[in-house]
């Protein structure tokens, strides 16, 4: 077993993501012992750049052929990055290429400048010739990474791995995972139209927020107003091999690898409880997106 969260060797693009993905994430919880709390923007930078540098470097050695796309990989930290001429991160590279790497190498930067939170995540997804094939979220603070495999998903820890299954709700109850600090405005609307009580869950991170639906932590997570396919991808993977329901919030297919990296809004629950949510959110309809 390795460091980096429970997978022995790297024999597949599954065993890479929670590869890279657990090895950032353990570069994360070094720089949150070596910067400490105090400034919590030089910790969110240092963060960054640390995690970004690593996950770079490392598809740039392990897959030199492979495109990335990168929240930290563009517009002017690229400029930045001319150390590591290697990876593919021009847009003209990655809308051209088979293969493309959808990393955030630090998503819930809030939370991670945060003393004791644990809802923060370093994604790794792979998307090939139009969708997602491989994809893990590694939840450092938690001491676990959430993996696509060839037969499911799997989740990872220092005790080994297990299989990780999307399990339906409670009868009458839907806890909806939304984010600590914008929370679609249309939330609490929804809520008073289901049919259920509903209990909103703030949760940072949309990678912790996902990895909190397939961990049975809370039934659903939803999303609009604005995010980018890093934010989505790697857990969208997960989430898909785990059996879950993902998509945008009107229902239509989540859309990976576009000119246009937006995606600002996304769908996460347990496949019986989708209808309902986006009938419920349909009925709350200047929630959809345009
Ligand atoms: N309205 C919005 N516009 C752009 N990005 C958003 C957003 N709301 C959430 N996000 C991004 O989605 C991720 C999860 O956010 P939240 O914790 O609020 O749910 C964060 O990623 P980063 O931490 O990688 O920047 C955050 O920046
Ligand atoms: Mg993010």
């Amino acid at each position: 077993m390795t460091e980096s969260g429970g997978v022995s060797a790297v024999t597949d693009d599954h065993a890479l993501a929670a590869d890279l993905a657990g090895t950032a994430g353990r570069i994360l919880l070094g720089v949150r012992e070596e910067v400490g709390f105090a400034d919590s923007r030089v910790l969110k930078d240092t963060g960054d750049l640390r995690s970004h540098e690593y996950l770079m470097a490392a598809l740039a050695e392990r897959c030199p052929g492979d495109a990335i796309l990168s929240e930290e990989g563009r517009a002017s930290v690229t400029d930045a990055r001319a150390e590591t001429p290697t990876a593919n991160t021009a847009d003209e590279v990655r809308l051209q290429a088979d293969r493309v790497w959808i990393v955030d190498p630090l998503d819930g930067t809030r939370e991670f400048s945060e003393e004791g939170r644990r809802d923060w995540a370093v994604h790794v997804a792979l998307w090939e010739k139009g969708r997602l094939t491989a994809g893990a979220v590694a939840l450092p603070a938690q001491g676990r990474t959430l993996v696509t495999g060839p037969d499911g998903a799997i989740v990872a820890d220092v005790t080994g791995t297990e299989p990780l299954r999307v399990t339906e709700p409670a009868v009458g109850l839907l806890r909806i995972a939304v984010s600590r600090t914008r929370p679609p405005a249309f939330v609490r609307r929804l809520a008073e139209v289901l049919d259920v009580n509903v209990e909103l869950v703030p949760i940072g991170s949309a990678g912790a927020k996902i990895s909190a639906v397939l961990l049975g932590e809370v039934d659903a997570y939803v999303h609009a107003g604005g995010q980018y396919e890093w934010d989505s991808a790697a857990p969208v993977a997960v989430a898909l091999a785990a059996g879950a329901h993902a998509s945008r919030i009107d229902g239509t297919e989540a859309v990976y690898n576009r000119k246009d990296p937006r995606l600002p809004d996304i769908l996460v629950c347990h496949p019986v409880s989708a209808s309902t949510l986006l009938t419920g959110i349909r009925d709350v309809s200047d929630a959809l997106p345009e």
